[in-house]
């Protein structure tokens, strides 16, 4: 930014390498086969591909420390020492990756969806006993980064978890309020900056995302107090203030009142930023660094549109430095690792490095050093019978009343009360996973891969059987993703070769690109579905992957409004409800565990996103018998908020996640809520802990205290995928132990 006006930027880059190198390197130290020292070697080798690849590509501002082993909120607890006391006696990467991950016995920190990203953060923990303080020079992960760029002759700009965001993001202990540590945390920061500032950062970028959400004064009082005693610091890097992720609304104007040097906004989810900027009178004497290409999704910029943003936020700033909305953290490193893709959606996209391009190419245009190419795009056409359809289903027929449905339902299956089941998938045992591998490579064809997927069924259905389970799965060997796997069968989808993403430290996904109208061109699920349910008599549960999951885990279309990609994908679902039903399978269960993901940020909005959300859903479930049992899965702290939403999907049965959030505990209260059937988890399937019969028994007589017993139904709180096949069977035996136990005490 000390460029000539404007300059061009990035506020945050893909730390996992073009293959996934550090998503394998973790992996291997995790289980041994690498060491601390190969670890952090792979680190510096990551971190320096970045700053090289940027600094090739003409960016004239380079963040640094936007590498992470595991996550960027992790870090910065590290970073001020906010330990919680269960990991104080462990050092350096073990202390590291325990926090994240737990330990035998010890769990790790909460993980929570972060701004609507689909990216997981840790949440840190801090209380009274919180002391912050700065981590020792050598462990100040900003200031490493900062030096080793330096040593390869790159200058950097350190980017930092704004002060805000960080405390707004933690759980604190009972009765407690993060931000009234502010001040304490504002001392670790200022004694940062300042070394900063000593080893020669010019520059020093603070996310503070959470300014995208609803804050209270008190809250926008702390932002303007936080930032004016940064900024007051004799000797300090000049500062970026980096929001993302919507409207800043009333913060700018708290913000623009601090001395800070840079302010950056999101122009591409955030519409009403412009006017808020105009509206304050613009920020003459300060850098805007303008969010105009957009860092969360995969499409190419309209490099004249984003000009024309650009050109009129020229007499809003002192100064205009162009940049991503937000971190590329977010899209898949590199469209050129993408060489089958049809050509007509490849010339649509744009993945990290072609966003780097697109932000250089808009600041040399801006400086008038060449004229923007024009770049005309070949969108989808149309499909007729798709629109024409999600016109005259409108809302579908609405199911009969649940107490009409149940009678019906309880006539048809006969099940006892506090019937037991679970989620969906099994874990995936060697052989399906290398028969999978094997069969996509084309090494084996499709009869030997549909062979050891039965043979697996077989198991699983027996196993299941044997345990003494009421209502039965087939698994899900067949589904590598729960996404991925309808979405290469629906129309309107297309997938990717490399292009990773990470959803959370240890966890990496491949969002498929939704990018025409959505159909169903055959059934999807009920061979198999139809296949484990001739191997028993009990009932076998068809398992499909709700609209608004399929829509928030894809990089989707931005010419459509989110809810009428929604209502196709609904549609799609609706064909194969309802073929699953005429092929006998009567439960059918459509897992919607992204339903809070896409939860606007602010309150104002959420009303009308729950309203389209719940009634898609019933949507897809609107053309079926009222003996057909339909179930939901939601997973992840559900909250207050989306518990009315949930019920409002009017499901015969919804299972949710209740064992897990430690901070939200089992409530029945809560689960008493719906009318209908409803499943609270009664233990942390991805946990190895496996809690006893009594344990289970007793948290099933609890929730009996709010839940009528024939609405109960007792299951895990979710899937299996994650886990190793020998983890599983004590924890389910002895729910289903527990699940006969209360039944027996409840006939007696
Ligand atoms: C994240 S929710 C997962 C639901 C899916 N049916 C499973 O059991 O894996
Ligand atoms: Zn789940």
């Amino acid at each position: 930014m000390t460029a000539p006006v404007p300059g061009a930027t990035v506020l945050g880059y893909p730390r996992i390498g073009t293959r996934l190198e550090l998503k394998r390197a973790t992996e291997d130290y995790w289980a041994g086969r690498l060491d601390a020292a190969g670890l952090l070697e792979m680190g510096a080798r990551l971190r320096h591909s970045v700053w090289t690849d940027l600094r090739e590509s003409g960016l004239e501002q380079i963040p640094s420390n936007t590498f992470s082993f595991y996550d960027q909120v992790l870090d910065t607890a590290l970073l001020v020492d906010a330990i919680p006391e269960r990991f104080r006696h462990l050092d350096g990467l073990d202390a590291y990756f325990a926090m994240a991950r737990g330990t035998d016995g010890t769990p790790g920190l909460e993980t929570r969806e972060w701004f609507g990203t689909g990216y997981h953060h840790l949440v840190p923990e801090v209380g009274r006993d919180t002391r912050f303080r700065l981590a020792a020079a050598g462990r100040s992960k900003p200031l490493a980064e900062y030096l080793e760029a330096r040593t390869l002759g790159v200058e950097t700009r350190p980017v930092l978890v704004g002060p805000l965001t960080f405390l707004l993001l933690s759980a604190a202990s009972a009765g407690f309020r993060p931000l009234d540590l502010l001040d304490d945390l504002i001392e670790v920061y200022a004694e940062l900056l300042e070394r900063l500032s000593g080893a020669g950062a010019q520059w020093v970028q603070l996310d503070e995302p959470v300014l995208a959400t609803d804050l209270t004064s008190h809250e926008l009082a702390a932002l303007g107090h936080a930032y004016r005693r940064l900024a007051r610091l004799p000797s300090r890097p000049r500062l970026l203030v980096a929001t993302a992720f919507g409207d800043i609304g009333d913060a700018l104007a708290v913000l623009a009142g601090t001395p800070v040097e840079a302010i950056g906004l999101d122009f591409v989810t955030g519409p009403g930023n412009l006017r808020t900027l105009a509206s304050i009178g613009g920020l003459p004497l300060r850098t805007l660094v303008a969010g105009v290409v957009d860092g969360r999704n995969i499409w190419r910029t309209d490099l004249r549109r984003a000009l024309a943003t650009c050109a009129s936020l020229l007499g809003l700033a002192g100064e205009l430095v162009v940049s991503t909305s937000c971190s590329l953290q977010h899209v898949p490193l590199d469209l050129d690792a993408e060489p089958d893709l049809e050509p007509d959606l490849r010339a649509r996209l744009s993945f990290a490095r072609q966003k780097i391009d697109e932000v250089v190419l808009l600041g040399q245009a801006l400086r008038q050093e060449r004229a923007v190419p024009r770049r005309d795009v070949a969108m989808n056409a149309p499909d007729h019978r798709v629109r024409a359809r999600v016109d005259v289903l409108g809302d579908g027929r609405p199911r009969a009343e649940w107490p009409v449905r149940s009678a019906a339902q309880r006539r048809v299956f006969g099940l006892p009360p506090l019937p037991t089941t679970t989620i969906g998938s099994f874990p995936r045992s060697a052989e399906v996973r290398r028969t999978r591998a094997d069969w996509r490579a084309g090494r084996i064809d499709e009869a030997a891969h549909d062979q050891v997927v039965r043979a697996e069924i077989d198991r699983v259905i027996a196993f299941q059987e044997r345990l003494g389970l009421d209502v039965l799965v087939h698994g899900e060997p067949e589904r590598d993703d729960m996404v991925g796997y309808f979405a290469e069968q629906l129309r309107g989808f297309t997938l990717t070769a490399e292009g990773w993403v990470q959803a959370a430290g240890d966890r990496y996904v491949r969002p498929p690109i939704l990018h025409g109208d959505v159909s169903r061109p055959v059934p999807m699920t009920v061979r198999w579905a139809t296949y484990a349910q001739s191997r028993t008599d009990r009932p076998v549960k068809g398992v499909l992957t709700g609209p608004v999951t399929l829509l928030a885990r894809s990089y989707a279309r931005t010419d459509l409004p989110r809810a009428d990609i929604a209502r196709q994908l609904a549609l799609a679902l609706r064909d194969e409800i309802h073929d699953l039903e005429a092929a006998g399978i009567g439960i059918i269960q459509i897992d919607e565990p992204a339903l809070r993901e896409l939860l606007p940020l602010r309150r104002a909005e959420r009303a009308f996103y729950l309203s389209w959300a719940t009634s898609v859903f019933r949507l897809a479930t609107s053309g079926v018998a009222d003996t057909t049992q339909i179930h939901t899965h939601i997973c992840q702290s559900w909250s207050q908020d989306v518990l009315a939403a949930i019920s409002a999907l009017d499901a015969d049965v919804t299972s949710v996640e209740a064992a897990r959030p430690r901070t939200e505990p089992l409530s029945g209260a809560r689960a008493a809520l719906f009318r209908t059937g409803v499943g609270p988890g009664v233990y942390d399937s991805r946990s190895s802990r496996a809690p006893g019969t009594d344990e289970m028994a007793q948290a099933l007589h609890h929730l009996l205290q709010s839940i009528e017993p024939d609405r109960l139904w007792v299951n895990p709180d979710c899937g299996f995928r994650t886990r190793e096949p020998a983890e599983i069977e004590t924890a389910l035996r002895n729910m289903v132990a527990a699940a006969h136990h209360v039944r027996r005490s409840l006939s007696a």
